[in-house]
């Protein structure tokens, strides 16, 4: 299958953050590494007990882009993302950073360059926070301030308070506090390519879903090529610009955004895959689509309504169902910047999901 992205939802940027550690430099140039492209060409790993675990995967990740892959025990995701990383060596094929051929790179040196973080963290127990966060810019000799800062500036991100955590030991922690140390740690150096394996996936849902939006949110400010493996489609879909469903032997069975994927699965594996609830899952990456907005006047009860539900126009199809569903008008008040976009019915949302074209938001 041709794995090459065509549109995408993200553009592929460096960091757009501009803390002080961040700012470009001459004196810090590896902190201007920013996002590389992934490719991966006829990637292959067998084991001499004849087990194929990933047999010839093509797949491109644009930079900044986050991708998740998905697929069902022992399908070859955690040997995709080593093979990256060279913790397990390919029998075939290339990896390529951006038009680097990395295939046969030094895997120490390149494992500088890429941040991993993995479901138990790996981190290092008789360590202090401060101390695991800052095992890779000490390993590249950064003078002592320079790591300092770098430290207070990620556990800043990940949202730990560095005065309240940063001198306790890994035992010392919640398992939602360690998932964030390891984002850290993984980030410390500044690597242009991220590779998260279940890193959300020893904590409860609650933890989850907020590990989940923090590091949203920060993938947006630092917007690193990320791999992220995950069991669970739900995540898959809510972190993912791009999802690639895996069958046995590492097969890509469809490569493309949260939306395409549930709205046109490629093969009945995918649809299976993704569940019979993946209607409800769309709901929640779909836009609003403004040529579906019906003039207020229209709905029934608009010149009387007082307290009418609203949502802005950025909201998902999901996020405007919740609040037509709780507000008890039967639509909901659609909002611009500038007044008042349209109002939405729940015919014009059922007849957007079954409009939209999958992959492109309307
Ligand atoms: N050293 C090894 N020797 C032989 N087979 C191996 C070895 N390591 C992994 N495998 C096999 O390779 C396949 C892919 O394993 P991998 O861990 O990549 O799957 P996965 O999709 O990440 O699974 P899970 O979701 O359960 O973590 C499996 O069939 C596994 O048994």
């Amino acid at each position: 299958m041709d794995a090459t992205p065509g549109t995408g939802s993200t553009p592929a940027t460096g960091p757009t953050h501009d803390t002080p550690a961040g700012r470009d430099s001459p004196a810090e140039p590896e902190r201007r590494a920013g996002a590389a492209a992934i490719r991966l060409d006829g990637l292959s790993k067998s084991y001499p007990n004849g087990t194929v675990a990933v047999a010839e995967l093509s797949l491109s990740v644009p930079a900044g882009e986050l991708v998740t892959l998905v697929g069902p025990s022992g399908c070859g995701k955690s040997t995709i993302l080593r093979m990256i990383n060279r913790l397990v060596e390919p029998t075939g094929g290339h990896i390529y950073l951006d038009d680097e051929d990395i295939t046969d790179a030094d895997p120490v040196v390149l494992r500088r360059r890429i941040g991993y973080a993995i479901q138990d963290v790996g981190l290092f127990p008789h360590q202090t926070v401060r101390e695991n966060v800052a095992t890779v810019p000490r390993l590249l000799g950064w003078p002592r301030a320079k790591v300092r800062e770098r430290v207070d500036e990620l556990l800043d991100l990940v949202g730990l308070d560095g005065g309240q955590y940063g001198k306790r030991y890994p035992n010392e922690l919640s398992g939602g506090q360690r998932q964030r140390v390891g984002v850290a740690r993984a980030l410390a150096a500044d690597p242009v390519v991220l590779l998260m394996d279940e890193p959300f996936s020893a904590v409860d849902p609650i933890a989850r879903t907020r590990l989940q939006e923090e590091f949203l949110r920060l993938q947006a400010e630092v917007r690193k090529t990320t791999v992220f493996v995950t069991h669970d489609v739900d995540e898959a879909v809510r972190l993912g610009d791009r999802i690639a469903v895996l069958s046995e032997g590492g097969k890509l069975e469809q490569y493309a955004p949260p939306a395409e994927i549930l709205g046109r699965p490629a093969s009945s594996f995918v649809a299976e895959f993704v569940g019979s609830d993946r209607g409800i899952k769309r709901l929640g990456v779909t836009d609003i689509p403004r040529h579906s907005l019906r003039t207020p006047e229209s709905v029934p009860g608009w010149a009387t309504a007082t307290d009418p539900p609203h949502v802005p126009e950025t909201a998902t199809l999901r996020e405007a169902l919740a609040a037509l569903l709780e507000g008890g008008t039967g639509w909901v008040v659609v909002d611009s910047p500038s007044g008042t976009a349209g109002v939405l019915t729940p015919d014009d949302i059922y007849r957007a999901m079954h409009d939209t074209q999958p992959g492109r938001p309307a």
